[in-house]
């Protein structure tokens, strides 16, 4: 630990670890300046104690009793979990996925390091924040979102946990996937049945409330609340209940905040098709890149 005469630093290696700049389920992220060649980065820090006590002994190594009574076929211990995020992040290359950068594994530490590329401009909407965005902002980012998704998609990957606060931009303004903390490979097959609902509640597709479901339309259903989110600011099925919640993800109809909503009419089919709540019907991402509001 390296103190001068303001604050505490804590360096690791090369990197001098600075402000915090992201917190989560996962742990931290900070701010990471490399002493040799003066580059920013972002270090997400692990904590493996804390992996174990969160999703470790009660969570995950007995036998998930999943809603509908089974046990979900992999019982994955929490370090099994970690090791196969870092296989993913070390296996993804595309212009909008995060880069990770070095992983610095200290064994006889608690902490575990995952240096990323830094990504500037932080999360495209961190919380719905009210603010809404011009439809060609939110364009160009839905646009970044679906060549990442589907480069993910086409590599077997269906990311589980997509929403603003997992989509940084970079000081270019191009917009990057990160978190592949609950993201699920398969092999194989074009798709994946899953079982069990991971990810953010008010991302959640109905399907994964009533049975098994296929990953890649649940990850289409988070890309439309995504990007509603986006325009209008805020979310457009959500209560402080999480029961109430999934109840009106599963029946509520999805509506178009005020009066004065001035979106166009193609946006609109498109959060609609985006959003439908039959898995079968739902828009598929090689119909997504042919819609009048994308190719606009
Ligand atoms: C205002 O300026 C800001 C600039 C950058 C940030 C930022 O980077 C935040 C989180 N970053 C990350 C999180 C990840 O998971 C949860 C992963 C991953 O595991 O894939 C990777 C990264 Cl980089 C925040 C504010």
């Amino acid at each position: 630990v390296k103190v001068d005469n303001t604050c505490q630093y804590t360096q690791i290696n090369q990197y001098l670890l600075k402000q915090c700049i992201g917190q989560g389920s996962y742990g931290i992220v900070q701010l990471a300046h490399d002493t040799i060649t003066n580059a920013d980065y972002a270090m997400k820090i692990i904590s493996r104690k804390k992996l174990l006590q969160k999703g470790g002994f009660f969570g995950r190594l007995a036998p998930q009793r999943n809603k509908f009574g089974k046990s979900s076929g992999t019982i994955s211990h929490p370090l099994d979990r970690l090791r196969r995020e870092i296989a993913v992040l070390q296996k993804v290359d595309h212009p909008n996925v995060v880069k990770l950068v070095e992983v610095v594994d200290d064994l006889a530490q608690d902490n575990l390091y995952l240096v990323f590329e830094l990504l500037e401009l932080g999360p495209v909407a961190d919380v719905p924040n009210g603010n809404r965005m011009e439809e060609t902002q939110a364009r160009k980012y839905f646009c970044d979102l679906l060549l990442g998704v589907e480069y993910l998609h086409r590599n077997h990957i269906v990311h589980r946990d997509i929403k603003p606060a997992n989509l940084l931009l970079g000081h270019d303004g191009r917009l990057r996937i990160a978190d592949f903390g609950v993201c699920t490979e398969f092999c194989g097959s074009e798709d994946v049945l899953l079982d069990n609902t991971v990810g953010t509640p008010a991302f959640v597709a109905p399907e994964q409330l009533t049975g098994p479901f296929y990953g890649k339309a649940a990850d289409i259903w988070a890309m439309g609340i995504t990007l509603y989110v986006l325009i209008y600011g805020v979310l457009p099925f959500s209560d402080t209940n999480v029961l109430a919640l999934y109840e009106s993800i599963r029946n509520q109809e999805l509506c178009f905040p005020g009066v004065q909503d001035s979106t166009s009419a193609s946006l609109k089919d498109l959060l609609t098709r985006l959003l439908c709540k039959d898995p079968n019907q739902r828009i598929t991402l090689a119909e997504i890149k042919e819609h009048p509001w994308i190719i606009a």
